[in-house]
């Protein structure tokens, strides 16, 4: 490494940035990564003055510098904005208790507002509950889906006009590839935007999202928050090892070792993707139960407690068709007549059992805050 830093061409140089292969001082790394997120958030939009934010805070990384640069530069230009965190508590035993102690020390160090809501309270189910129902594999499904709606739900109780997540340049290269292995044009089409969600019939959230890390390497966040000495929490999650990102993540590796820029290159072709206009897209309706955003009768986080609150766990995890039939068994078996899921009719709620909670998840949704 040379000795000098390629910025300032006068303090000494202590890191090679993995963006550009250059060596900097722990300032010049500073301010060029503060500036590019800046940059981000003006070229892209993302926030207009006087909007209330809910930074999506796990104490991870991510989001913890996030909240960190979110809050400096907030300051640094006037953005006017009103930041609060906002995290949720999957009830996962040693991760997710301990990450939530780190968002609360978050908390007083950026003097934030936070909220904590809980898949127990709105959903009946821990996800240490769900694991021992479904096993390692596929239980990111329960999380993911739960997750995007518990997070929907704590920006609307906040009031909030946008969610901003801390999701980087990797996760964004990773999903992007997921999509295209799993043949998922819909995701595909969406994953690359920068802001998703809010009134449109295409989107699947309430609250309009952003990822103002969406150019950042995940190797530069964490040089970062090394260098800040940012508190945060660094254990994966003890419920994903089976995860199928994992695999794409390890890939995605690979690739970089090869070719520094393949993540920011997967990216740019993302956002170069054109579909064509015959392919068939799902569209989007409400809920009839909860009311949350769905591309069918029922939504896929009610199918899910459904399938927990019936002993039918894997309702909900594959095909719509095998679901069905799954169901229509479990029916007989039971005597009970119910509605097949894509019946707009009359439907029985899993609320008849006393853990679901699915009626009043979102009643308050019938009008959105932004
Ligand atoms: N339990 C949670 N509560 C609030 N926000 C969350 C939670 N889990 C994830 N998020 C949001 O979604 C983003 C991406 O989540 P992901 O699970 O990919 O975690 P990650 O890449 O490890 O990020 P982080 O380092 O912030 O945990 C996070 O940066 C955060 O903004």
């Amino acid at each position: 490494m040379p000795s000098v830093c390629v910025c300032c061409k006068e303090r000494s140089a202590t890191l090679v940035r993995p963006k550009s292969g250059e060596a900097y001082c722990k300032l010049c790394f500073f301010d060029a990564f503060e500036n590019e997120i800046h940059e981000t958030i003006i070229n892209e939009n993302l926030f207009k003055p006087g909007e209330t934010v809910a930074i999506a805070a796990s104490g991870g990384k991510d989001s913890t510098v996030l909240a960190h640069v979110m809050k400096l530069l907030n300051e640094r230009h006037s953005y006017g904005l009103k930041l609060v965190l906002l995290s949720i508590d999957e009830g996962i035993t040693g991760y997710r208790d301990d990450s939530l102690e780190t968002v609360k020390r978050n908390q007083i160090q950026y003097d934030l507002p936070l909220i904590i809501l809980t898949y127990k309270d709105l959903y009946g189910w821990s996800m240490d509950e769900i694991v021992k129902v479904v096993g390692l594999k596929n239980n990111c499904t329960f999380c993911g889906v739960f997750r995007r709606q518990a997070l929907d739900r704590g920006a609307m109780k906040l009031n909030v006009n946008k969610i901003a997540t801390g999701h980087n340049a990797d996760d964004i290269a990773e999903t992007i590839l997921m999509n295209i292995l799993r043949g998922d044009i819909a995701r595909l089409k969406r994953c690359t935007a920068i802001i998703t969600g809010g009134d449109n019939e295409t989107e699947i959230e309430f609250v309009p999202r952003c990822k103002p890390l969406k150019y950042a390497y995940e190797k530069e966040i964490v040089l970062y928050a090394f260098y800040k000495k940012l508190d945060y929490f660094s254990t994966e999650c003890l419920y994903s090892p089976n995860a199928y990102r994992g695999n794409v993540r390890t890939y995605i590796k690979d690739l970089e070792r090869l070719r520094p820029s393949a993540i920011i290159d997967i990216i740019h072709s993302g956002e170069q993707l054109i579909i064509k206009s015959n392919c068939k897209m799902p569209t989007q309706r409400n809920c009839e139960r909860c009311n949350y955003y769905s591309s069918m009768a029922v939504c896929k986080a009610c199918v899910l407690i459904e399938g927990l609150n019936r002993g039918l766990p894997k309702l909900g995890i594959g095909k719509t068709e095998r679901l069905r039939k799954q169901l229509k068994n479990k029916e007989d078996t039971e005597k009970m007549s119910i509605s097949s899921l894509d019946d707009t009719s009359t439907s029985v709620c899993c609320s008849e059992n006393s853990l679901c909670h699915c009626k009043e998840r979102f009643k308050d949704l019938t009008t959105n805050p932004t």
